[in-house]
């Protein structure tokens, strides 16, 4: 699909300020001489929740991991803010699938750590203050000097989003942070980070296999082809915010499940 066409497909939450830019990314892992990614266009304006679908190995973390500037590009543009993206910046939160708190940390200590490792611990203690307050929005109040093996998965990536809350990212980068968990849990989950999201005017990226968690969140989802991966479709999700779990047997939900899947049959994806 053009950018043009992308473009077009803007949907009505994503009317904002631009916040992340990409223009033409590619990726071709040299060593194996992988073409991980095609040509991405992609505009993200603040506020904005999107995510990406596609087939394993289509290149959707690898998406990601250019838009963190964890990998350069082989080709094409990132930008932030209006400055190019070309390492890890403060701006950016980033969660994975697991939490990978550090065991010897308690959950406190675990949430100040990236204050520690930018600013000092004085810093970090500090910031001990506005951490509990985090701890409490995820609902781990009491759970403060509790070590990580105390804590359930879904405990663990609370903990892990009030790790990422910390440094006040502009932009949360999500690559599957909630498929480790079952699925009452993932579903509460996404409830909370999109309050989060919508409390913090965060603009943030999902990087995820499950449709109907893409169709929940977001205000566009993007489907990816295989690889090398490039967005064949943008899907408007037009249901009103805050969403509700009640929304997801709706006829209006279920039709954009199925456009969507219809989109990822085309391509014989998943
Ligand atoms: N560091 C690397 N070096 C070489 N090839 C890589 C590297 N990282 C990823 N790849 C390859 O690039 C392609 C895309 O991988 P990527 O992890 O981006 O896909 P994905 O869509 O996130 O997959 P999944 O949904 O299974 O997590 C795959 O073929 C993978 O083997």
């Amino acid at each position: 699909m053009s950018a043009a066409r992308l473009e077009a497909l803007a949907p009505s939450g994503q009317r904002g300020r631009p916040v992340y830019e990409l223009r033409g990314v590619s990726k071709t892992y040299a060593r194996r001489n992988i073409q991980a990614l095609g040509s991405v266009d992609l505009t993200l304006t603040e506020g904005s929740f999107s995510s990406v679908i596609g087939a394993s190995g289509c290149g959707k973390s690898t998406l990601l991991k250019i838009m963190a500037g964890l990998v350069p590009p082989s080709a094409g543009r990132v930008m932030l803010a209006g400055s190019p993206v070309t390492g890890p910046r403060r701006d950016i939160g980033m969660m994975f699938q697991q939490a990978t708190l550090f065991p010897w940390k308690t959950a406190l200590e675990n949430v100040v750590l990236p204050i520690e490792i930018r600013d000092g611990k004085a810093a970090a203690r500090a910031k001990q203050g506005e951490a509990r307050a985090l701890l409490e929005l995820v609902g781990l109040k009491g759970f403060e000097t509790v070590y990580p093996g105390e804590l359930s998965g879904g405990m663990a990536q609370r903990a892990a989003i009030c790790r990422m809350l910390i440094t006040e990212p502009a932009v949360l980068l999500l690559d599957e942070p909630f498929s480790a968990l079952d699925e009452l849990t993932r579903d509460y989950m996404n409830m909370e980070l999109q309050r989060i999201c919508m409390a913090r005017n965060a603009t943030a990226f999902l990087v995820t296999h499950s449709i109907s968690e893409a169709v929940i969140l977001s205000d566009t989802v993007y489907v990816m082809s295989p690889r090398p991966g490039r967005f064949v479709e943008a899907v408007e999700v037009d249901l009103p915010r805050p969403r509700t779990l009640e929304m997801i047997t709706t006829p209006r939900f279920g039709a954009l499940v199925d456009r969507i899947r219809s989109h990822l049959d085309k391509g014989s994806f998943l």
